[in-house]
C-alpha cells in the first residue's frame, strides 16, 4: 500500500521521464532546539502537482512545510526547489526563486493596510498590477483596500495572504491550513482558489484539517506519523474509508 520513497527527480504530472521535481525533500531531520521532529522525510512535488499532506496532531506536518520555506533550519539532508539545491538558502531568496509559502495564522502585516500588503507581496516589478490581480480573485477585497488588514474577517485575511500566490508566479505553493476557522462558504472559495492555481500548472503542497476535501483535488498523497512518512501514494486509496481512518486516526 505505502509506495516507495521519492528521489529527487521524477516522472512529471503528465508521465514525462525524469524532469527535475518543483519540490523534493531529501531524508530531512529538523525540528525545534533539542526537539527533532522530522526524522528523515522524503518527499517529491512533482511540476503542476497537488499533493496532499497529511497526518495527525503534531505529526510535523507545519514543521514540514516551515522547514521547505527556510523558517527551520535543515539539520541533515536536503532540499531542492527546480533542481537547485535550497537547503541552506534564507527564507527571502527561495521566495525570489518560486517558492510560495501560505502560512497558518494568515501571514499579513495586520497593522498595514490591504493595498499596502499588496504591493509588499508582489515583485516591485508588479506592484502596478498587482491590486488588479488580487481584485480580481478576489472581489471581497476591492472594497476594503484602505482597511487594516487586522480589522479584515478571517476569510478576507486568508484571501490577502493568498493573493501572494498569484502575485508571486511561484513554481511551488505550500498552504498550511489555509480554511482553518472559516465558513463553509469561505472554504469553498479557497479550495477553488487552489484548484485555480493547479489548473495554471502551480505545484501545491497542502496541508488541511479537511482532509477529505484536499484528496479530492489531490494527484498524490503523503501521510506523516511522528516525523516519517507512513503513507506515499495515490489519494483515491487513502479516501477508502478504512485505510483513511488507519493512516489519519479519525
Ligand atoms: N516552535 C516550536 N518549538 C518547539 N516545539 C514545537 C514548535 N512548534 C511545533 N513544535 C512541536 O513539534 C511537533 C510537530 O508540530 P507541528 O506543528 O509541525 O505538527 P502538525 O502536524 O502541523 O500538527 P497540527 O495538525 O496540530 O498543527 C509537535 O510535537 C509540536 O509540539
Amino acid at each position: 500500500m505505502s509506495g516507495t520513497a521519492t528521489g529527487g527527480t521524477t516522472g512529471d504530472a503528465t508521465g514525462g521521464a525524469t524532469a527535475p521535481a518543483a519540490l523534493s525533500l531529501h531524508d530531512v531531520r529538523a525540528g525545534y532546539e533539542e526537539t527533532m521532529v522530522l526524522h528523515g522525510v522524503s518527499l517529491t512535488v512533482p511540476k503542476g502537482a497537488v499533493v496532499a499532506l497529511l497526518g495527525a496532531n503534531g505529526a510535523g506536518k507545519s514543521t514540514l512545510l516551515r522547514t521547505a520555506a527556510g523558517l527551520n533550519r535543515v539539520q541533515a539532508g536536503g532540499i531542492e526547489l527546480l533542481g537547485e539545491d535550497i537547503s541552506r538558502l534564507p527564507a527571502h531568496r527561495r521566495t525570489e526563486r518560486g517558492l510560495c509559502f501560505v502560512p497558518e495564522g494568515r501571514g499579513i502585516f495586520r497593522s498595514l493596510t490591504v493595498r499596502e500588503n499588496l504591493a509588499l507581496q508582489a515583485a516591485p516589478r508588479d506592484r502596478a498590477t498587482a491590486i488588479e490581480r488580487a481584485v480580481e480573485a478576489f472581489p471581497a477585497l476591492s472594497g476594503r483596500l484602505d482597511q487594516t488588514a487586522g480589522t479584515l474577517s478571517g476569510g478576507q485575511q486568508q484571501m490577502l495572504a493568498m493573493s501572494q500566490a498569484l502575485l508571486r508566479d511561484p513554481a511551488v505553493v505550500l498552504v498550511d491550513e489555509a480554511s482553518l476557522g472559516l465558513a463553509p462558504v469561505i472554504v469553498d472559495e479557497v479550495f477553488a482558489f487552489l484548484e485555480g492555481l493547479a489548473a495554471r500548472g502551480v505545484a501545491l503542497l497542502i496541508v488541511d484539517q479537511f482532509a477529505q476535501r484536499v484528496l479530492h483535488i489531490a494527484t498524490h498523497a503523503y501521510v506523516l506519523r511522528r516525523g516519517r512518512i507512513g503513507y506515499d501514494g495515490e489519494p483515491g486509496e487513502l479516501l477508502q474509508g478504512d485505510i483513511f481512518a488507519s493512516y489519519i486516526g479519525a
